[in-house]
């Protein structure tokens, strides 16, 4: 089916187009936005495409103003789509109260608990809705996709990864929230989202899904040493630990001085769409 998306801005970038969209999600129930960032190559053929999953109180607009990866994109004939971090205006009594829940925080899953459970599909939105809209009204190679993102969208990607191996081919992530569960923004979330029973939290816990079996070719995460949220919030140290009993390949690489902004992202980020363009050319 073909989506009705409003166009709200269009600019030339790198000789490719950036695009910035909206449209009435079914999943959500509540229009959503997101980006596309289109290379040059796009005008000729199908491309490779990775999603990118932003981080508390971010927009559809962050990564693509402040990370600079369009220049890379185009050399790598990349196609980049990002989308809001949760739904908006929903109605819900209190949902921009907190910067770390809610409103720019939906931790990238489907709410099962009332009332977020109406609005808040986050996983749905992506890996069904906007993945359709992508594959079917853009210039994408559905069978080249992969996925990468940042804190709370580091935890989406490594989850969604995880969990959606026939559509993101290749996986990676920027200071994620390894270990939800064991985390005070994890435990906030997923017990308004999810309920109080824990046994359902772990679907959406990168390091639990490794301990329950769940496995990829390979995982590649980028962690800054100065990074303010490191020991309490993000724990990658937990999910080395897990990946190193399961198996699973990680190249966890840590850089002194850089913190959790998008500086460190953007000192980054040609590594990981090389990465990307690596894995995504290869799958055939
Ligand atoms: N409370 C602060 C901090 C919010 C913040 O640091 N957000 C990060 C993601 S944190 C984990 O998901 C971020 O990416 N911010 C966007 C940016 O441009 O740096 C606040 O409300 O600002």
């Amino acid at each position: 089916m073909t989506e009705l998306l409003e166009i709200r801005n269009l600019h030339s970038c790198f000789s490719g187009i950036q695009g910035f969209y909206q449209h009435d999600s079914s999943v959500i129930g509540l229009p959503m936005r997101f980006s596309v960032y289109q290379p040059p190559q796009a005008q000729q053929h199908s491309v490779p495409v990775l999603f990118f999953l932003a981080g508390l109180t971010c927009t559809e607009e962050t990564f693509m103003i402040k990370a600079g990866a369009q220049r890379y994109a185009a050399d790598y004939g990349l196609m980049l789509v990002t989308m809001d971090t949760s739904p908006r205006e929903t109605g819900i009594p209190g949902e921009s109260d907190n910067w770390d829940f809610g409103s720019g925080a939906g931790f990238y899953l489907d709410a099962t608990a009332p009332p977020w459970s109406n609005h808040y599909l986050m996983e749905s939105y992506i890996t069904q809705e906007l993945y359709e809209i992508i594959v079917n009204q853009f210039p994408a190679d559905k069978h080249r996709i992969g996925i990468t993102g940042h804190s709370m969208g580091g935890h989406g990607a490594l989850t969604l990864g995880l969990r959606h191996t026939e559509k993101f081919r290749s996986v990676s992530a920027f200071a994620p929230v390894s270990a939800p569960i064991q985390c005070p923004w994890g435990q906030k979330a997923f017990t308004h989202f999810l309920g109080k029973n824990q046994d359902y939290w772990r679907n959406h816990d990168a390091t639990a899904l490794i301990k329950d079996g769940h496995h990829i070719s390979d995982m590649f995460i980028d962690q800054g040493l100065n990074d303010p949220f490191l020991s309490e919030q993000l724990r990658p140290d937990q999910l080395e630990n897990a990946c190193h009993n399961a198996g699973q390949k990680l190249t966890l690489r840590y850089h002194p001085g850089y913190d959790h902004s998008y500086y460190f992202i953007s000192t980054f980020i040609d590594d990981h769409l090389k990465y990307h363009r690596d894995i995504l050319n290869d799958s055939f």
